[in-house]
């Protein structure tokens, strides 16, 4: 799949079953994160593998944190513990700042693009990825669950495995250029730019094979 393909045709996954990424492919998503655009080369973050056994060690950290609200029903205990276990492995993507003139927005967005990077490259492995909220992020129970050291924040977590053949991914819409972009004119006015790419509508509809799957179709 070359480059544009692999940008225009990624898909959060609908639900992740196994096989997860080897440890080699994990060692290639990492790698690709580390390539994240980085101004002053600050690596502003850092990376936590969960897989395996591991998932059911995170889920007690979810669960304390949520049992330690006090106002949680069960069901919602549950269900936040629960995403520590609903695919194979996931990767942890910290916002890890250091002192520096670079504003921390900038820092944070270098790692929000390390994030990306990680679910671009498993959509080259023929992985499929979702890219989740952390539940309950600020609670003592989770930031140490992640070794989150002060000032660290969660950007979010990538989830990773193969998509389940039986829960098909919805279909993405293209977006309108005209409501997103814009030109500068030399006259100062902002102008639209084009109207559309021809093949995006195909390329984020589904027309790619499915993600994380060897065989060709529809994914809408
Ligand atoms: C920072 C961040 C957090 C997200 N958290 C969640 C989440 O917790 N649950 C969810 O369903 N989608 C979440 N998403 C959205 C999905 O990752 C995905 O982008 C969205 O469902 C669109 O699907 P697509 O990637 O196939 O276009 C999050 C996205 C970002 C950027």
């Amino acid at each position: 799949m070359d480059a544009l393909a692999c940008l225009m045709t990624r898909r959060t996954a609908t639900r992740l079953v196994e096989p997860g990424p080897t440890t080699e492919q994990l060692a290639v998503l990492l790698s690709a994160a580390t390539t994240a655009p980085d101004h002053k080369m600050l690596r502003p973050w850092r990376f936590v593998v969960v897989r395996g056994d591991a998932r059911s060690t995170l889920a007690g950290a979810i669960a304390a944190a949520a049992q330690a609200v006090g106002t949680l029903p069960e069901p919602v205990v549950r269900k936040a513990a629960g995403k520590a276990t609903r695919s194979p492995a996931l990767i942890a993507v910290v916002a890890a700042r250091v002192e520096s003139k670079v504003p921390v927005a900038e820092q944070d967005a270098s790692a929000a693009a390390a994030a990306q990077n990680i679910c671009l490259a498993a959509h080259a492995l023929g992985l499929a990825s979702a890219w989740k909220s952390v539940p309950l992020p600020d609670s003592a129970q989770v930031r140490a669950a992640f070794g989150l050291a002060e000032g660290e924040e969660l950007v979010g977590w990538v989830e990773l495995g193969t998509q389940a053949e039986a829960v098909p991914l919805p279909p993405r819409p293209a977006v309108p250029l005209d409501q997103v972009a814009a030109e500068l004119a030399v006259d100062g006015a902002l102008r639209p730019v084009v109207a559309a790419v021809p093949d995006q509508a195909a390329a984020t509809a589904g027309a790619a094979r499915p993600i994380g799957s060897a065989s060709p179709g529809p994914v809408g």
